[in-house]
């Protein structure tokens, strides 16, 4: 008797891709929403009069809610009720976080900088009680579509689209507020709504491919759930103990920075904050939109370089690929040179290059392990790296020097990742992977919260001048009457002309590099460790 193979949606390559774009609006708004306040810094603290410590609070107490089990409850409630209802109501609640926050900054809840403050936090934290949850369902509705097929290359552009929303939310927001700091928090707080109703229509299809797959007699679900049992054994692993506190120390000293990079650059080498007029590409006049084009072009090339050559058959055949992308790159890049020269003066622009960069290394990074291994060689020369990066961006006053060091963040930023998220699943059994996972981004959460808080919080505490200066000049606006634009040009203008000094990166940069010291030794002890139990770190993966 043959039997009959039943077709559902999922090996449609048109409905899986269309399944991942729809899903990959909720990646790409999150990452978009956490990072965007980096590139509008300066606005924000010249805007409202907060201090950098102030930013750094608004930005750590996002995540508020992850220190306190708040992914692990997702990850229960995922399991219990679905990817649906759970991406509905983890992403239902970023978008009503996102829409406070921009109640926030019009001043609907008051207009004293304390009030500001403290409901844009409310904001925030609602907003970071989704994010991370967002990200697993992400993950998990990925496996439901891709397993069996291009499983990796689906996480690896699920992941670049997070990270184009960091690059953008960076790079972009600066043109899209001109001026106004609620402007980039209504648009940011807009795509976390897109990305909801973009979510509603995914809900279609998975209503329709898991009736597919009940007649189809398959498992809807074949996700193990997180179990406390599963944990407690976790915790008795000490290479486990080992990768989860480098994933702390790493991300510790990689998120935070991203955040605070584009205000490093024009503090400390005179970068500047905003694009003058020459230096935009101007779409239907709007240069918001034109610049933003260009991030979705260099998005393109990076998928496009990192995925087409590895799927062709022939190493000759992906090595002309790879000539003819890079031609194609070079050209894109060379026709807008006046323009692009333009842009490594600028401090978000060139911050954003971080996120962009690891779109295109992270799967070069990633192929090179599953094909020669020495993931835990890989991650010590990243910790490296990081040493390498922050000492040229804080003891050293040379801009190509931090061009180099900005260069060897990127490397690391997609070295690490590519390295370490498949080790886990060498050292954790597949059983316990969901929870291992739950349990590496919660303390990767304690680690972020103390550094996107203790940079601005030490930036503050060695800079009291800067703080004293601007806040007379503040008062002194404030008291002939300007509006708040004016006083916001006017201190910008100061700034520019020197007579308010710039902050000093220096310490809270050169604290970070302890993180990458102790990246080091862990990575040393997971090396041993391999070497001890046999997990196969330094082995290729089919091996
Ligand atoms: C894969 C990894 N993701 C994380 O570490 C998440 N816990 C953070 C999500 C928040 C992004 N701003 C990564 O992005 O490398």
């Amino acid at each position: 008797m043959t039997e009959k193979i039943q077709k559902t949606l999922r090996d449609s390559a048109a409905m899986r891709w269309g399944a991942l774009i729809l899903l990959s609006a909720l990646t790409f708004s999150t990452y978009w929403f956490q990072d965007f306040f980096g590139g509008v810094k300066d606005l924000l603290l010249d805007e409202y009069g907060f201090t950098s410590e102030n930013f750094g609070r608004i930005i750590s107490l996002t995540t508020f809610a992850n220190l306190f089990g708040m992914i692990m409850l997702g990850g229960i409630l995922m399991d219990k009720w679905g990817v649906r209802i759970a991406g509905l109501l983890f992403g239902g609640l970023s978008a009503a976080g996102g829409l406070v926050v921009y109640l926030a900054s019009i001043g609907t809840f008051g207009d004293e900088p304390n009030t500001v403050l403290w409901s844009m936090i409310v904001g925030r934290m609602m907003f970071g009680s989704g994010l991370e949850v967002v990200c697993v369902v992400a993950t998990r509705t990925i496996v439901k579509w891709f397993k069996g097929y291009e499983l990796a290359l689906a996480m690896a552009i699920n992941m670049g689209f997070g990270r184009l929303g960091s690059a953008m939310g960076i790079a972009v927001s600066p043109d899209i507020a001109s001026g106004h700091f609620s402007t980039a928090v209504g648009f940011a707080a807009s795509l976390l709504g897109i990305a909801l109703i973009m979510f509603v229509v995914y809900i279609f299809f998975d209503v329709k491919l898991d009736k597919q797959n009940k007649e189809a007699a398959e498992e809807g679900s074949e996700d193990e759930e997180f179990k406390i049992a599963d944990l407690l054994k976790l915790l008795k692993n000490s290479t486990f103990i080992y990768i989860t506190l480098l994933c702390v120390a790493f991300y510790a000293a990689v998120f935070p920075f991203i955040q605070y990079a584009a205000d490093l650059l024009v503090n400390k080498f005179g970068f500047t904050s905003a694009l003058p007029e020459g230096a935009n590409i101007v779409v239907n006049g709007s240069p918001a939109l034109g610049n933003s084009l260009v991030f979705v072009g260099l998005f393109l090339f990076a998928i496009a370089f990192s995925t087409i050559p590895p799927r062709l058959k022939t190493n000759s055949q992906a090595f002309i690929a790879r000539i003819a992308i890079a031609g194609l790159f070079a050209l894109y890049i060379g026709s807008m040179w006046d323009v692009f020269s333009q842009w490594l003066d600028n401090g978000p622009k060139t911050a954003s290059l971080i996120p962009l960069g690891s779109i295109i290394f992270t799967p070069i990074f990633g192929s090179y392990v599953d094909k020669n291994g020495k993931a835990a060689s890989l991650m010590i020369l990243g910790s490296l790296l990081l040493i390498f990066a922050h000492l040229s961006l804080s003891v050293f006053n040379n801009v190509y020097l931090g061009y180099m060091g900005l260069l060897s963040l990127g490397i690391a930023f997609s070295l690490v990742p590519a390295a370490m998220w498949p080790s886990v699943a060498k050292i954790v059994p597949e059983s316990r992977l969901g929870s291992a996972y739950s349990f590496m981004f919660t303390i990767q959460n304690y680690g972020l919260a103390a550094f996107f808080w203790g940079i601005g919080a030490v930036l503050d505490l060695v800079n009291p001048n800067v703080i004293k200066i601007t806040e007379g000049f503040r008062e002194k606006f404030e008291g002939m009457g300007l509006a708040k634009e004016e006083v916001v040009a006017k201190i910008d203008a100061l700034k520019l002309s020197g007579e308010i000094p710039p902050f000093d990166y220096t310490i809270p940069i050169l604290i970070l590099v302890a993180c990458g010291v102790i990246s080091i030794f862990l990575s040393f002890k997971l090396k041993q460790a391999d070497k001890k139990y046999g997990y196969g770190l330094e082995k290729a993966s089919n091996n």
